[in-house]
């Protein structure tokens, strides 16, 4: 059963096309694990993979790839009952993460970071197991530019993500096609095909990174001054002028 192909649909479609091309993220014999988490963001990412790869002239295969963390109340079954429905081939990952979690993560440090460092290093192990070159994670448009304003403002660095990037077992390239989708697409997007989004039942799930959202609002609200703001940062980040930067690993002259 495949979603309904509106004008949504093609949109955000031609959007990771674009993205599949400027950065070269999909070859010809490609197996590509799509992490599934349960939210929109990579339900999204994996029902335009698949509509895009049923189109394309270019072969390749995807998986998706849930990792269950052990939280009490995670609802896999939602998960696995989309998946079935729309004929995915997939794979429900069990793992005591949770437990690993509560017990090694430090005082005062992040649950959330902690437990995405932990749940990269079982989706690389599970790429191999599943014989995959490639996993395609959710990250959008907003999540780069965030994250771009979140490096300058707290950690000092010009650094936001890559949309194609080796890992460093080099096995591995990991690739977010969602680059030029914004959000709000997203969000339009679950809402008008009903997809069946859970949380992932963390102690923390829900609760709100304030940072981030900081600047969200910070865009948000810049962007009734300037409209083309998320274009302007996104391009900004495909336009590095390092001879007008102060880095002096690059030559100034
Ligand atoms: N439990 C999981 N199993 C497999 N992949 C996951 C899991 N959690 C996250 N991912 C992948 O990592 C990406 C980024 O994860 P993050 O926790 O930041 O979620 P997110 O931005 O809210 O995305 P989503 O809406 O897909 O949950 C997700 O889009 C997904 O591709």
């Amino acid at each position: 059963m495949a979603l309904e192909e509106d004008n949504l649909f093609r949109k955000i479609r031609r959007r990771v096309g674009r993205a599949v091309g400027d950065f070269g993220l999909i070859e010809e014999g490609d197996r590509i694990l799509v992490g599934v988490s349960g939210g929109k963001d990579s339900y999204t990412l994996l029902h335009i993979l698949d509509s895009l790869r049923r189109r394309s002239p270019v072969r390749y295969e995807l998986v998706a790839g849930t990792v269950d963390s052990g939280f009490p109340g995670f609802r896999k079954e939602v998960i696995e009952r989309h998946l079935v429905e729309h004929g995915f081939e997939y794979r429900m990952e069990s793992t005591n993460a949770y437990e690993i979690i509560e017990s090694r993560r430090r005082p005062g440090s992040s649950y959330c970071s902690f437990c995405a460092r932990l749940r990269r290093g079982i989706l690389y192990s599970l790429a191999d197991e599943l014989g995959c070159n490639k996993i395609a994670l959710g990250h959008h448009l907003d999540d780069f530019i965030e994250t771009l304003l979140l490096n300058q403002f707290y950690v000092g660095s010009l650094k936001a993500m890559s949309p194609r990037l080796r890992a460093d077992n080099g096995r591995h390239t990991v690739i977010r096609p969602l680059v030029y989708v914004e959000e709000g697409e997203i969000i339009r997007f679950m809402r008008q095909q009903k997809l069946p989004v859970i949380c992932c039942a963390c102690p923390v799930c829900g609760e709100v990174d304030q940072k981030r959202q900081r600047m969200k609002g910070l865009i948000r609200e810049l962007k009734g001054e300037i409209p083309q703001i998320k274009k302007s940062l996104i391009g900004a980040l495909g336009n590095l002028q390092p001879r007008h930067l102060l880095d002096r690993r690059f030559p100034q002259d």
